[in-house]
Formats: C-alpha cells, structure tokens, sequence
C-alpha cells in the first residue's frame, strides 16, 4: 500500500451546489467482482470498478494468489481466474491497508484453500475486530494465529476439505455472513448463513450470477443463504453501478447548501443499502429518482436533489444494516436540521475505520454543533439550517468517510474547517475534491 503524507484541508461556505455527479463504483461490488472473476475458469471483463486503495488492495491480493488481474486502457479490467480450490500460496504477506471487506472476504475464500497467508494492514485495520470471521472459520477448519484481541496482523491456514456449517450471525454483518459463503464456495455439501436482520445482498447476487447454487429462504428465524460448495464459476462481463455510500455526499451536500440541485448519476439502490435517503426524506429532503433501471444485477437511478429544509427525526434503528456506512454524514444533515435527531442503533459504527460515534461526536463539536454520544449512537440538536460556527480542527483518524463528511459540513460553517488529514478518501473516493471543485463554481 502507498503510504501519504497527511494532507490537512480546510474547507469553507460554498454558494449553491450545481451540476451533475457520476460518482465512483460501488465499493463492495468492485471487491466482489475481482475475487469472483479470480475463482471462475477464464476471462471477466469488469467495467466501472473502482479504482480506490480498497479494491486495488483486493486486486494485489487476487494477483499474489495466482489470478491474473489487468487494467486496460480502455479503463475494462480483464480477470482470468484460478478455478475455486485453485488458489496459491502467495510469496509474502497480503498488506490490506485500510480494507475491511478485502481482509474478511479474503480470510472466508482462503478458508477453504490448503494455504498459509499472513495478513497485515495499517493502523485502523489492526485496530479492527476480525475474531467475529475466525470463529466460523475456525468451526469449517481453518486455523488462527492473531494478534491479541483477534487483530491484524494474523497468519491463517486453510483446509481443504472444510467443514460445511450452519452459522447465525451475532452481529449483523455482510461481512461476516460473505466470509463464511465464500468459505463454503471451496466446501463439500452446503454451507449455511442465517442473518436474523439482512444485511448487504451483493455476495448473494454476484455469486449467483457467476452460476453458483445459492438459495435464500426467509424463515421466522430470518434469511437464510445455503450454498452448494465445489462450485464452478463461470466467467462474467460485469458493469459495477455508482456507490450509494459516495453520493450520500452529494446528496448531503445538496440538501443543506441553500440553492442547490445536483443530478447524481447512476446511484446504485439497491434496498439492503438504500436506508439513508429513506431517512433523509422523513427528515424532508428533496430527492427524486430518475430514469430506474438494472445495471450489474442491482437496482440503479439518478438522483436529482435539490435543497430543502430538513428537520430532526428519530432515525428507526432497523435501518441501521441498510445505510451502516452514511451514518457520519447523516450526522452532519442532522446538525443542520431544524430540532433534535437520534440516531441510535448503530453500535458496529465503532468498530469501523475508526470510531465512529467518537470521532464524529468530536468532529461536529469542533465545527460548533450541539451532539450528545450515546454508547449506540449519537443526539444530535440542529441548527435549523443556520451555518454552523466552524472554525475547528477536525482529526480524520485514517477514515475516509469522516473526512468526507466533515468536508461536507465546511461548506456549511462560518469561519473555515480544517481537516488534519484528507488523504483517506483515496480508499473509497479518489477524486472526491476534483468533483466538490466541480461543483461549487
Ligand atoms: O460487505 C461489505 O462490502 C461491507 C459491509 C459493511 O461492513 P460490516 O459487514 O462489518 O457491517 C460495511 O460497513 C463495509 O463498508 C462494506
Ligand atoms: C467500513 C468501511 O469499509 P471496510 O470495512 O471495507 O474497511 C467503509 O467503507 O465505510
């Protein structure tokens, strides 16, 4: 991984936000495409995917286990993969950087490989909890050894037979449930997942599509996802649709900047990740869905939103799975809302690139807004749509999406917001500040 100098920003008031935005591809479909593409026999083409440190994270490790994996000039990455059970022992260990999806997805494929790999990532990842995929992983067979507290780094061995299991998850995580079907992909007989609360569908869509067996029952206990191990997979032209968690931006930015209307083109809407502009609009945004189609097997529309008074809301925390990576920039509409929201429920943000309910608690009272952390969430009294003071610094502690949005509240402060360090949003969001540049003139 390329490590950046930090990058401090500071951001103030913008005049209204205009235009149109094509944002990046979706962040975990592109993760998905490169390691099903790695596993079917011949060539995937994948267009749109997107090229943040994240997924190229994911391409560097496909790569060192064996699957050829090439960007053309055309921007069409082509993917010949290994076959499932033809993965290889990589030479050195894979750096996953920042990524989450990259390391547990991962850890679920190798699972079921006879191979040894040594984990490692930077300091956010090895603060993450990965004990919540080795204990599944290790009912299949696999073996652990991790740092203390189930952290990075960590050395794994699969095995090859695994064991196929029936697993509910304890913590709602698409991650976890992926993982543990991907395990099952390389496994004799049928591995199970039941999710008591859904989570992000994309493993069961993708794989599906690639030509696995893969059933999904709703039952009283929940969805359960079966699939039959010793798969082939089938080669697949795939088009990655915009990333619902990088217009959230956008549509944040356009709703609480007074005069704005941004068309956000092909926003990915699928419903398991679709919750904040539910939210949004109880809270009164104005957002209007275009031109619906399907691209890549998911749901997908542009976005035009235009800016619109919003008020507080008790946020329903059943939605929480759906829109798990938004809650720091629905944070910053609901500092900006006329009367208090609560946004509870939402416990796992503290285990993502940093602490979420933390860090954004401090972020939005270094800007000037009224926050109270709770152990699950944050309440959140709004300015009723007056700029906030500004003034801070606000630490982006590695996390990409905290940078994000509280670049987002700069162009809503008085005095200028200073962010110690942008460089995160090379994980998800590249060109992040080219597009606000774009924008706001
Ligand atoms: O499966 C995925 O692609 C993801 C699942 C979510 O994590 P959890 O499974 O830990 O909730 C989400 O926060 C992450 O950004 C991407
Ligand atoms: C939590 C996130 O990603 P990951 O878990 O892949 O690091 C995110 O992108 O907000």
């Amino acid at each position: 991984m390329t490590s950046t100098a930090p990058r401090p920003l500071a951001l103030s008031a913008a005049g209204p936000l205009r235009g149109t935005v094509r944002v990046p591809g979706d962040k975990s479909i592109s993760h998905r495409a490169l390691m099903f593409a790695g596993l079917a026999v011949g060539e995937s083409r994948i267009t749109g995917l997107l090229e943040g440190e994240d997924v190229l994270a994911t391409a560097a490790a496909m790569r060192a286990m064996g699957a050829q994996v090439e960007r053309g000039e055309d921007g069409v990455w082509r993917v010949h993969g290994v076959g499932v059970g033809g993965l290889l022992q990589p030479r050195t260990a894979l750096d996953m950087g920042n990524s989450g999806t990259s390391t547990r997805l991962l850890m679920g494929l190798i699972a079921s490989h006879p191979i040894t790999v040594t984990f490692t990532g930077d300091a956010s990842l090895s603060s993450r909890p990965m004990g919540r995929v080795i204990d599944p992983l290790t009912e299949m067979g696999a073996e652990f050894t991790a740092s203390p507290g189930g952290r990075l780094p960590l050395t794994m061995r699969g095995i090859c037979p695994a064991v196929p299991i029936a697993y509910r998850l304890p913590v709602a995580s698409a991650q976890v449930k992926s993982a543990v079907l991907l395990a099952g992909l390389n496994t004799p007989g049928i591995t199970r997942v039941i999710e008591p609360v859904p989570t992000r569908d994309h493993s069961e869509r993708m794989l599906r599509g690639f030509g696995a067996e893969l059933t999904v029952e709703e039952t009283a206990e929940g969805r359960v996802i079966s699939i039959t191990g010793e798969a082939e997979l089938t080669p697949q032209q795939i088009e990655v649709p915009g990333d619902p968690s990088s217009a959230a931006f956008w549509i944040v930015a356009a709703s609480i900047v007074p005069g704005s209307e941004l068309t956000i083109a092909n926003v990915g809407l699928n419903p398991t990740r679709a919750g904040l502009v539910q939210v949004l609009r109880m809270m009164g945004a104005d957002i209007t869905e275009a031109q619906p189609r399907i691209v890549g097997g998911e749901p997908v529309a542009d976005l035009i939103v235009r800016h619109a008074p919003l008020s507080g809301i008790e946020v329903p925390p059943e939605l929480a799975p759906s829109m798990i990576d938004e809650y720091p920039i629905l944070f910053v509409a609901a500092a900006l809302a006329q009367g208090r929201t609560v946004a509870r429920g939402a416990e796992e943000l503290r285990v993502k690139e940093s602490d979420r309910i933390a860090v954004m608690a401090a972020a939005l009272e270094a800007a000037g807004a009224h926050v109270e952390e709770v152990a699950d969430g944050l309440i959140i009294d709004g300015s009723g749509g007056d700029p906030l003071p500004g003034g801070g610094t606000i630490a982006s502690r590695l996390d990409h999406r905290i940078a994000m949005s509280m670049s987002v509240a700069g162009l809503a402060c008085s005095r200028p917001l200073t962010i110690d360090d942008v460089s995160p949003v090379a994980t998800s969001y590249p060109n992040f500040y080219e597009t606000l540049d774009a924008v706001r003139r």
